[in-house]
Formats: structure tokens, C-alpha cells, sequence
């Protein structure tokens, strides 16, 4: 059984005349958890950025701009990482292709597939909207499409769209690029944790999985009363994510910016690339490293936004639990270890929620003095 609203598109709702009067589903409730609620950006809190070629030569400059990247904003920007803007471009550019397709061409590789009961189920991969589990739950305003990328033979090609023709090979080569991207930076993050370059990679597994997320912001009538995509932190030990070159929105928690703080476009068309940190990864560091609570506004009424992000995991059955190389009497375990899958998929019902999973799945434990992550994702 899938829930009624689970079918609906915001593509859908935007056009049909969802401009002119905002459907209640999408309606955020609280004044608090409204974007308008954004504080002013002070001038000097500006997006770190670090140059993953000189990270590979293990350039002490670099890593000490990455320590820094990590312990504020908990993400960063990524220069050196080899993939020109054209291509880029080529990617962002496929995907926007697809989402404008007719509803009944992208339908072919809905979420929503028929269950062995006759009935209808909802299944991560594929494209629609996130899981809709119950009626209270505040709606997103966009539409995605999910894809298993890596590793390639467990890949469900069914959910790959045919058009635009190009779309699965460039999906393809970014995978390849920002797997490369990825490793860099895990090998970074071990190297400033004084330890061997395969510390994080070994526990992540040789197989790397990774989940890739094209996410569509269709135009909104009132951007300052939904959410483009919801408060939350990402289910990976890093996300690579390529932003949009036009339309900005993404947005991070900062305690010390005071609150929410715009990631904002490179301008001149560029594409930012950035990696953000994980919950995987929070547990693994035992909070070394924190992943950062951020969330999209919506785009305005003249304006769409596309973004793709790919999630990288440690292999399904590898045991995920604070390294016991960052335990000890000072920094007692923060977290309870588990098997990697059940963290996987535990985040879909925290995600509908609106939770963290390492707080829906209560895998923190409680140590005395020690400060929740960055911000509480509210309830939407
Ligand atoms: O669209 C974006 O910029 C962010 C997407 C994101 O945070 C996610 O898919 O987890
Ligand atoms: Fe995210």
C-alpha cells in the first residue's frame, strides 16, 4: 500500500495550478521552520574551499585548509578535481532534459511499482517524489531520481532513463570522477587523523557503494513557506554534490554563523562541486567529524533548480561503530555499532520524519558533557 500523495509530482502540482494557490500538503506549519526565519549572513562567512589535486600531493596547506573546512561548516568546496565545466554542464544539463519530459514518458521509471499483493509499493529507487508515510507529513517541493551507481553489476537499469540518450553514460563518468574525488578526500580525512591513508577506506570496503540523487526544484509560488528539501544530514560517510550553476538555495546549519547560511552559486555559470560529511562518517570518527545539518528553499516563481548528489556508503555488511582508535577514557564511544544496512535503511523512516537517523535509530549514546551535532532537525 502506498500512500495517496505518494503519486503526486510537485512538477505536476507546480503547473496545474499549483502557482496560483500553494497546496496545504506543502504548507510548513511552525513559523520556526519556515525560511524566512534565515538570519542575516554575516559578509566574512564564506564557503571553504579546498583543492583536492594538492590534497593527493599531500600538500600541508591543503590539509590544514580541509581540517578547517571540516571542524566549521562540516562541507566544502572542491577545485582540482579534474572535471571541466563543460561536462558538468552536460550533466546537470541531461538530467534537466529528463525531468521536463512528458509526466507519462518519466513515469516508466516511477518509484511506485506494482508489490507481489496485487497492490501498488513505494521503493527508493526510480523517480517521484520522497516516501509519503502519513498524512501530517509537511511535502518537499521537488521531485527526484534515485539510482544505485555503484557497484555497477547491482545497478537496477530498469529505473535508468533512456532519455535523453546521453543521461546513464554522463551519470556513468561522474560516478567514475567523484568516486576519485571521494577517495581523495577519505584518504585526506585519515591522513588528519594521524593515520594511514586507507584507514576510512578500508572500513568503507573496496566496493564503495553509491547512490546517485538528481533532485528537481520545480518554480514556487511561496518559497518562504515550504521546504525545496527538508532539514537533514545525509545518509553516506561523504556526499559529492554538484550544485546548480543559476539557482542557489542550498543552505547549512551553523551554530556560529548563528544559523541557516547560504551556499551560494560560483556565478559566471560555473558549477560548484562540494563534499559534505555524513552521519557514516560521524559515527566512524566518533565525531571527529560532523555531518552537517543543511536544506534547500525553494526556487521562485520564475526559477527551477537541479542538483545531484551521490552518497557514498561502506559496503552493506560492514559493522559501523565509533573506530577504537578514537576511543578512549577522554572520548568514551558516542555512538553503538550496527551493521551498515540497518543504518541504510533506517534513514528512509527518519528522513519522512524529518529526523536524523543516528537519532531515530537512537545509535547515540549518551555521554555525559557531551553536545548534540549541530542543530536539532525539526519535526516537519
Ligand atoms: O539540492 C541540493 O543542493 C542538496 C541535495 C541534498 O542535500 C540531498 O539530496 O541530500
Ligand atoms: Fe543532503
Amino acid at each position: 500500500m502506498v500512500h495517496e500523495a505518494q503519486g503526486q509530482l510537485v512538477q505536476e502540482v507546480a503547473a496545474d495550478g499549483g502557482l496560483r494557490a500553494l497546496p496545504s500538503r506543502y504548507v510548513l506549519k511552525r513559523e520556526q521552520d519556515r525560511p524566512t526565519a534565515t538570519v542575516a549572513q554575516p559578509a566574512e562567512l564564506s564557503v571553504p574551499t579546498v583543492d583536492v589535486s594538492r590534497l593527493a600531493d599531500a600538500d600541508p596547506d591543503e590539509a590544514a585548509k580541509l581540517r578547517s573546512a571540516l571542524h566549521s561548516w562540516g562541507l566544502f568546496a572542491v577545485t582540482g578535481h579534474g572535471m571541466p565545466q563543460p561536462f558538468l554542464d552536460a550533466v546537470l544539463g541531461a538530467s534537466r532534459v529528463f525531468f521536463h519530459l512528458p509526466t507519462e514518458a518519466k513515469q516508466q521509471y516511477s518509484n511506485v511499482v506494482d508489490a507481489d499483493d496485487g497492490g501498488r509499493k513505494f521503493q527508493p529507487q526510480g523517480y517521484g517524489v520522497d516516501r509519503v508515510d502519513t498524512d501530517e507529513q509537511v511535502l518537499d517541493w521537488c521531485d527526484r531520481l534515485y539510482l544505485q551507481v555503484q557497484p555497477e553489476e547491482e545497478r537496477k537499469l530498469r529505473f535508468w532513463p533512456a532519455h535523453p540518450p546521453e543521461l546513464s553514460e554522463l551519470l556513468h563518468e561522474f560516478s567514475v570522477d567523484s568516486q576519485k574525488v571521494a577517495r581523495l578526500v577519505l584518504a585526506a580525512m585519515a591522513r588528519s587523523l594521524g593515520f594511514e591513508e586507507g584507514f576510512f577506506l578500508d572500513k568503507v570496503g573496496e566496493r564503495m557503494p553509491s547512490d546517485a540523487r538528481f533532485t528537481y526544484y520545480p518554480p514556487c509560488p511561496r518559497p518562504d513557506l515550504v521546504h525545496g528539501l527538508k532539514p537533514h544530514t545525509d545518509n553516506s560517510v561523504v556526499t559529492v554534490l554538484l550544485l546548480d550553476e543559476h539557482v542557489g538555495g542550498l543552505q547549512v546549519f551553523l551554530e556560529e554563523g548563528g544559523g541557516w547560511v547560504d551556499v551560494p552559486v560560483l556565478g559566471g555559470g560555473r558549477h560548484q562541486l562540494l563534499v559534505v560529511v555524513g552521519e557514516e562518517m560521524e559515527i566512524m570518527s566518533n565525531a571527529a567529524f560532523r555531518a552537517p545539518v543543511h536544506r534547500v528553499v525553494a526556487p521562485g516563481e520564475a526559477a527551477e533548480r537541479v542538483s545531484l548528489a551521490v552518497f557514498y556508503q561502506p559496503e552493506p555488511h560492514r559493522v559501523l561503530e565509533p573506530s577504537p582508535e578514537l576511543v578512549d577514557g577522554e572520548r568514551p564511544a558516542m555512538y553503538r555499532r550496527l551493521e551498515a544496512k540497518v543504518f541504510a535503511n533506517g534513514f528512509w523512516d527518519a528522513f519522512a520524519l524529518g529526523e536524523r537517523t543516528i537519532d531515530f535509530l537512537k545509535v547515540k549514546v549518551d555521554v555525559a558533557g557531551d553536545q548534540p551535532a549541530a542543530a536539532v532537525v525539526s519535526g516537519a
